[in-house]
């Protein structure tokens, strides 16, 4: 039996994991969120593993709040930053494996190719800034670190695009909606599947090195605009979507133009099947 904690367990991530967790009976998951474990608190942290052996940790504890990170800065880099470097190093004491989940703002968006792990970052934000800040500082201090990077999670956990989307459908008879940002949704469940997955491969093969970015969202590519219709059609909602440049959308934070994943590196390193982003859309609002 292996002892997994989880930070940030109230969040989208951390609560798809806890409802994966009866398919994986070797592992002890231990949830936790700011009240039990608050990551920017390094002695907390220290004192958590010392009381129990912990084989790995997923940290799914982030600041995600794009646009108040913008006026937010030393929060979103205590958070995304400082805290990740408290964790690394605590794990690295322990000797237990650190899985830290990153973004696809931390690039720029330039590209019109998907983003591989070793293309440059460049963020446009706040939060993209702190994220990549965080991704150095773990890997930095600790190469085992296993950073994932994904990209527009929702879940029918906590707030996210979709939940959103199915509120103000109900609420308003018009939407207006970026098409101009492209990049690839990715259903929290099927990460939290890769990440239990990503372990279970770790602990299978101790003395391989697996230390590194590696990128997971699902299949595919569209629009912010193009994932609403879509969220519209499978819901039967009437609501017009109106398509317009982020110009026209005002937001606190520039999100990266295009901020697609290039995959193949988990996938074959793994053996991680990944679903097309409509398939998992489809099947979360059909249940
Ligand atoms: N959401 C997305 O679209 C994407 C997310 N990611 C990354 O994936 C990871 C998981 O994201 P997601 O599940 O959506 O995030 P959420 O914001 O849903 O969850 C983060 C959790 O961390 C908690 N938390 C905040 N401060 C602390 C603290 N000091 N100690 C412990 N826990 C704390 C939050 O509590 P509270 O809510 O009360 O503050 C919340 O429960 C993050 O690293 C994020 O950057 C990457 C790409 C896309
Ligand atoms: C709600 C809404 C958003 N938008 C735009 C704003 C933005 O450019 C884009 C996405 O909106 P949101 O602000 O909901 O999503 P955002 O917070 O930018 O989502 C990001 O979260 C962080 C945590 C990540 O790491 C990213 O991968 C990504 O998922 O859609 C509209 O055009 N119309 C709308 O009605």
């Amino acid at each position: 039996m292996k002892n997994i904690l989880v930070t940030g367990a109230n969040g989208q991530l951390g609560q798809s994991l806890k409802q994966l967790a009866g398919n994986y009976p070797e592992f002890n998951l231990l949830f936790t969120d700011y009240e039990d474990l608050d990551i920017t608190d390094a002695a907390a942290l220290d004192a958590y593993f010392a009381g129990q052996q912990i084989d790995a940790c997923i940290n799914c504890a982030a600041y995600t709040a794009v646009d108040k990170a913008e006026s937010d800065e030393d929060k979103a880099f205590l958070l995304n930053f400082q805290a990740v470097l408290s964790l690394a190093e605590v794990c690295a004491r322990y000797n237990a494996q650190l899985v830290h989940i990153s973004t696809d703002y931390v690039f720029s968006g330039k590209q019109n190719v998907p983003y591989s792990e070793q293309d440059d970052t460049d963020p446009e934000s706040i939060y993209g800034a702190s994220k990549v800040r965080g991704e150095a500082a773990a890997l930095g201090y600790n190469p085992s670190t296993i950073v994932i990077r994904t990209s527009w999670l929702y879940s029918e956990f906590a707030m996210n695009f979709v939940k959103r989307m199915k509120e103000l459908m109900q609420e308003r008879q018009e939407l207006t909606v970026v098409f101009d940002q492209t990049g690839t949704p990715t259903y929290a469940g099927d990460l939290a599947k890769a990440i239990l997955d990503i372990l279970t491969f770790r602990f299978a093969n101790p003395d391989t090195e697996i230390g590194g970015i590696y990128h997971y969202s699902n299949e595919g590519v569209t629009s912010w605009y193009d994932f609403a219709v879509t969220i519209k059609e499978l819901t039967g909602a009437t609501t017009t979507i109106t398509p317009v440049t982020s110009d026209k959308y005002k937001t606190a934070a520039k999100r990266p133009a295009y901020s697609v994943l290039n995959k193949e590196k988990i996938k074959t390193t793994f053996g991680i099947q990944i679903p097309y982003w409509k398939d998992s859309l489809s099947k979360l609002l059909a249940k």
